[in-house]
C-alpha cells in the first residue's frame, strides 16, 4: 500500500476493495447526495419559477383575450348603431333629392352669410342640414373623422323651420361636437371601448345652450383614446386623417372636429382643451379655436379621464372654418340659461366694448418659448403677425415667457400625471390599447425607480434632459403635502408670469401654437415638447385662440437646414417635417383670463387684415 492509500486509510484499515478507503466513499456520497438534493431542489425552485411566470403569463393573456373580446363585442355593436344611424340619414339624403354640387354651394358660404339666410329665410334649416350631412359623409369617407351621424338632426331642423319667428341667433346652424360631449340617449366614449353603451340620461350644458340658440348637432367626431395625445386614433373608430396630406394627422385632441372643418364640412364644432385639444388641431388643419378661461363655458356633461385634478383645468370652446364662427357662438354661448344650467361658470356676458375698442393694444410676442425650438414655417408666422399687427397701429414688443423650461415638466407633466397616471392607467388596463399609448401606459404601469431609472437611460441615449425630466416628473408628487406644494408652486409661477406681462404692460401675446405643422401619423409622441406652446396657457389658465395666418412654404422647408439637430426630438422633427408644403400655419393669440373679448379682438382685426392682403 502506498503512501496515499495509507493517509485515506479508515481507522480500523478497512478499504472498500477499489483501493479507495471508506471515509473517502462516504464523504463522496455525502457530497454527491448534496449535490444531487441541491440540484433537485434547485430544479423544483427553477421549475416553481417558469411555472409561476409561465401562469401569470398565461393568466395575464387570458385577461388580455377577455378583455379584448367583451370590448370588441361593445364596439362591433356601437359600429351597428353608428352604421344604422348613417343609413337612417343617408335614406333621408336620398328623398330630398340634394345634388353634391347644391350642398357645395350652400357649404361654401361664410359663417355670418349662412347665418344672415337662414334668419331672413333665405334658406331653410332642413336645407342647411342637408348640404353640411352630404359634405360630412363624403369627408368622412376619406378621413374618418365623423364617429356617429345624429338622425335627431332632422327633426330638430323641421321643428326649427316651421316656428313663426326665428329660434335664435344660431337657428339652423348645424353644429359638429366631439365624442366627448354627452348626448342624451348615447354614450361619450372618450375612445375607450369599455365606457360605450354607458348612456347618459341628459345633454351637456353646451349642446343645451347651443340648441336654446336656434344650432343643430347633426354629427359627432372623432378623438384620441384618453383624449390625452395631439393625434386622433382610438380603438372604436380608428384613425382620423389629415384633410390635406392624408400620411398627417390632423392634431388631437379634437383631431375629428378640425379634420371635418378643414374639409369643409363643418361651419362650427365644439372641442374641449387641457393641454391644447382645441388650438393644435385648429393649427394642424388651418381652422380658428377658442380655448376659454376654464370656467368661462361649461365643462358639465363632457367625459374625461381627467376629472378630480383640478389643478389644471380642462375647458371647452369653438372651432370654425371662419373666424366668425367662433365669435358668434362663443358670444351667443354666454346666456342666461348656460349660468342657470351650470352656476359654476363665472357669469360673465360677452364684452362688446373689449371687443369693439379700438384703443391700440400693446401686444408681446416669441417665436421660441425657450422649451422646444419652433420650425421656420411657425416663426415666420409669427412675425407676420406681428408685422400685420404694427400696420394695424398696435405696438409689438418681444416678450420673453418666463420659466418655460421648468414649468413644462414640473407644473404641466407633474400636475396632470400627479396619481402617476394611475387614473388613466385604471381604465387602460381595462380596455385595448391603441399603440400610441403603449408607451406612456409603460410608464404608469412600472414601478417609480424602475420609471426613474428609465428616464436616466432614455435621457443619455435620446441626449435630451429635458425628455428625462418630463419622464420623471409623475413620480414626485406622493402624499396630500406634495399636492398642495404643487398648488402653491402653480401659483407661484401665476404669479411669476402675470408679473413679467404686467411689467411689459402687455395686453395680449401672440406666439406659435405648436414648434411644428401638422405631424405624421402616430409620430406625435416621439416630439412630445412640441407642445409645449399650447401647455403653458393651459397652466395659466389664460384665453387663448389659434388662427391660420400663412402656409409652409418650400423655403420653410429649405430653412429646416438651420435647425438644432442635437435630441432625438430634433432629429424627428427634422424628419417630420419634409413634405410638408403647403400646410396650414396658425398662430396663437393669448389673453388674461376672463380676456377672451380681447383675444377675440386681435383674431379678428388680424385676420381681417390678412384676407384684405390676400384678395388685394
Ligand atoms: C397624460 C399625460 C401624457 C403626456 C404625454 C405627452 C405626449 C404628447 C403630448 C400631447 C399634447 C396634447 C395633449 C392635449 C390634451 C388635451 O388638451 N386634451 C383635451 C381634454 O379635454
Amino acid at each position: 500500500m502506498g503512501a496515499r492509500s495509507y493517509l485515506f486509510q479508515p481507522r480500523d484499515g478497512r478499504t472498500d476493495g477499489h483501493d479507495k478507503p471508506i471515509v473517502s466513499l462516504v464523504k463522496h456520497r455525502f457530497v454527491f447526495r448534496t449535490q444531487m438534493k441541491m440540484t433537485g431542489n434547485s430544479r423544483k425552485i427553477l421549475a416553481f419559477g417558469a411555472g409561476a411566470i409561465l401562469t401569470i403569463i398565461f393568466v395575464k393573456r387570458v385577461k388580455k383575450w377577455y378583455i379584448e373580446y367583451q370590448v370588441g363585442k361593445k364596439i362591433q355593436r356601437k359600429i351597428q348603431h353608428c352604421e344604422a344611424a348613417r343609413a337612417e340619414v343617408e335614406e333621408v339624403l336620398r328623398e330630398c333629392g340634394m345634388t353634391l354640387n347644391q350642398a357645395k354651394t350652400i357649404v361654401a358660404l361664410p359663417f355670418m352669410e349662412l347665418q344672415r339666410q337662414l334668419q331672413n329665410g333665405s334658406l331653410y334649416a332642413v336645407q342647411v342640414l342637408h348640404a353640411y350631412q352630404i359634405m360630412a359623409l363624403e369627408a368622412t369617407d376619406r378621413l374618418n373623422c365623423v364617429t356617429e351621424c345624429l338622425p335627431d338632426a332632422e327633426a330638430i331642423a323641421q321643428s326649427l323651420d316651421r316656428l313663426d319667428k326665428k329660434g335664435g341667433p344660431l337657428h339652423g346652424i348645424p353644429v359638429s361636437l366631439k365624442e366627448s360631449f354627452e348626448l342624451a340617449g348615447n354614450d361619450s366614449s372618450c375612445g375607450l371601448g369599455h365606457w360605450l353603451e354607458n348612456y347618459k340620461s341628459q345633454d351637456a350644458v353646451i349642446i343645451q345652450v347651443l340648441k336654446d340658440l336656434g344650432a343643430v348637432p347633426f354629427v359627432r367626431t372623432n378623438l384620441p383614446e384618453t383624449l390625452m395625445l395631439g393625434e386622433t386614433n382610438n380603438p372604436i373608430f380608428g384613425r382620423t386623417l389629415h384633410p390635406v396630406d392624408p400620411r398627417r394627422t390632423p392634431g388631437g385632441s379634437s383631431g375629428g372636429e378640425a379634420a371635418l372643418i378643414g374639409a369643409g364640412a363643418s361651419v362650427l364644432g365644439f372641442g374641449s382643451d387641457i393641454g391644447g385639444s382645441i388650438r393644435i388641431p385648429s393649427h394642424f388643419c388651418g381652422c380658428y379655436g377658442l380655448k376659454t378661461t376654464g370656467e368661462r363655458m361649461s365643462r358639465k356633461g363632457t367625459a374625461s379621464l381627467s376629472k378630480g385634478q383640478t389643478l389644471v383645468s380642462g375647458t371647452v370652446g369653438p372651432m370654425s372654418r371662419d373666424f366668425d364662427g367662433i365669435l358668434e357662438s362663443f358670444k351667443h354661448c354666454l346666456s342666461d340659461l348656460h349660468f342657470a344650467l351650470d352656476p359654476q361658470v363665472a357669469p360673465l356676458k360677452f364684452n362688446d366694448s373689449m371687443f369693439n375698442s379700438k384703443k391700440p393694444l400693446r401686444i408681446g410676442f416669441y417665436a421660441y418659448d425657450g422649451y422646444s425650438r419652433a420650425v421656420p414655417a411657425c416663426e415666420r408666422a409669427v412675425l407676420i403677425a406681428k408685422d400685420t399687427l404694427e400696420q394695424q397701429g398696435h405696438t409689438l414688443v418681444a416678450f420673453t415667457p418666463p420659466g418655460v423650461i421648468d414649468a413644462i415638466p414640473d407644473l404641466y407633466m407633474k400636475t396632470i400625471q400627479g396619481d402617476h397616471g394611475k387614473q388613466f392607467l385604471l381604465q387602460l388596463q381595462k380596455d385595448i390599447v391603441i399603440p400610441e399609448l403603449a408607451r406612456i401606459k409603460l410608464c404608469w404601469s412600472i414601478p417609480g425607480w424602475m420609471l426613474w431609472l428609465l428616464s436616466w437611460i432614455v435621457q443619455a441615449v435620446a441626449k435630451d434632459p429635458q425628455l428625462g425630466r418630463a419622464l420623471r416628473a409623475p413620480l414626485q408628487l406622493r402624499s396630500i403635502y406634495g399636492w398642495f406644494q404643487q398648488a402653491l408652486q402653480l401659483q407661484e409661477f401665476k404669479d411669476k408670469f402675470l408679473a413679467a406681462w404686467r411689467e411689459q404692460k402687455l395686453d395680449a401675446v401672440i406666439c406659435p401654437v405648436v414648434a411644428t405643422v401638422a405631424l405624421p401619423n402616430s409620430e406625435t409622441v416621439n416630439v412630445p415638447s412640441a407642445f409645449s406652446y399650447t401647455m403653458l396657457y393651459n397652466i395659466l389658465n389664460y384665453s387663448a385662440g389659434s388662427m391660420p395666418v400663412t402656409r409652409v412654404t418650400s423655403d420653410d422647408v429649405c430653412n429646416m437646414a438651420k435647425y438644432p439637430n442635437k435630441t432625438s426630438e430634433n432629429k424627428c422633427v427634422i424628419k417630420y417635417m419634409q413634405g410638408t408644403e403647403g400646410l396650414p400655419v396658425n398662430v396663437q393669440v393669448v389673453g388674461l383670463p376672463y380676456q377672451e373679448e380681447l383675444v377675440l379682438r386681435v383674431m379678428s382685426e388680424l385676420d381681417k387684415s390678412l384676407k384684405a392682403e390676400q384678395e388685394s
